[in-house]
């Protein structure tokens, strides 16, 4: 399998290295597309990649996976092109799904181009269950409580704070770089509207967690996941990464486990 990344910081690094020397998916990355003209050249010598700066060119490459590891904002520029380029695609900047008519747009791309899109479960769990829950409608509420310290969240402050509650949408639109979180489980779940969100600012916690709650008729969920960050971006959770490893490492498996 070869694999393509947007992006070149934090999650992009550590993918190169567990693919291309710890050899821990059955593939390589061959390509990744950036605009960082210090890292993608630093990128490129070390794991032994092409560095591209136009998206043209990157997708030209014969790749039958791109990881976008980028921004919100970027992977609105390029999540549909890599779908037009019949390549599958895996997103780890969820939020840039938060309008749902782009969602259907790409998601229609791909299903007429026989191409998959796979929202990994990032830095959270449950998903499963809310899918399960919701099979037949009987999800009733669904809320996550996102907890970072404040330097991550962009702000200073010496004691814990609620500093959002509302939706999955305004949270996401608040918070890009924090919740994706959110938008998965908005996605997974009840939608962008009716997703609770709340985020607290503690300058206690050396982890992120998020806890999340769901209630309906299959019963209820409360599941806490405590992340330890990644040692060059304090408010990614190594999870985060892992979840796209995964991603990578079960895509053509002949079983399945987990919804
Ligand atoms: N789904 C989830 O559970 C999680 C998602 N994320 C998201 O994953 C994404 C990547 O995270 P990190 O690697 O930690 O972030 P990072 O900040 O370390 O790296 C982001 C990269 O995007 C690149 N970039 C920005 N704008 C670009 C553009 N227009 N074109 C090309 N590249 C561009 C930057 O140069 C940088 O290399 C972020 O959006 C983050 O919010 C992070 C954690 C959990
Ligand atoms: O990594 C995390 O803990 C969550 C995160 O940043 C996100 O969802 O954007």
């Amino acid at each position: 399998m070869n694999i393509g990344i947007i992006g070149t910081g934090n999650i992009a690094a550590y993918l190169l290295e567990q693919i291309n020397l710890n050899h821990m998916v059955n593939g390589k990355v061959i390509a990744v597309f950036g605009r960082n003209q210090k890292a993608g050249p630093r990128l490129s010598e070390q794991f032994d990649v092409g560095f591209y700066t136009d998206i043209q060119d990157f997708l030209e490459m014969p790749l039958d996976i791109v990881v976008e590891a980028s921004t919100v904002e970027a992977a609105g520029l390029y999540v549909k092109d890599v779908v037009s380029y019949k390549k599958d695609l895996v997103v780890s900047s969820i939020g840039v799904f938060k309008n749902l008519d782009f969602l259907e747009q790409i998601k229609s791309l791909a299903e007429s181009l026989g191409t998959h899109i796979f929202l990994p479960s990032g830095a959270i769990g449950g998903l499963d269950v809310l899918q399960s829950a919701n099979a037949v409608g009987g999800l009733k509420k669904v809320r996550i409580t996102t907890r970072k310290s404040p330097a991550s969240l962009g702000i200073e402050s010496e004691e814990e704070k609620v500093i959002f509650e509302g939706s999955a949408y305004e949270a996401v639109e608040k918070f890009p770089k924090n919740v994706n979180v959110a938008m998965t489980l908005a996605l997974a779940g009840i939608g962008v509207e009716q997703t609770e969100v709340r985020i607290i600012a503690d300058p206690a916690i050396r982890q992120n967690s998020h806890t999340v709650e769901v209630v309906g008729d299959f019963g209820q969920m409360e599941l806490k996941v405590e992340n330890n960050p990644m040692p060059n971006n304090p408010k990614t959770s190594l999870l985060a990464a892992l979840s796209i490893l995964n991603v990578l490492q079960n895509k053509d498996g002949a079983l399945r486990i987990g919804n």
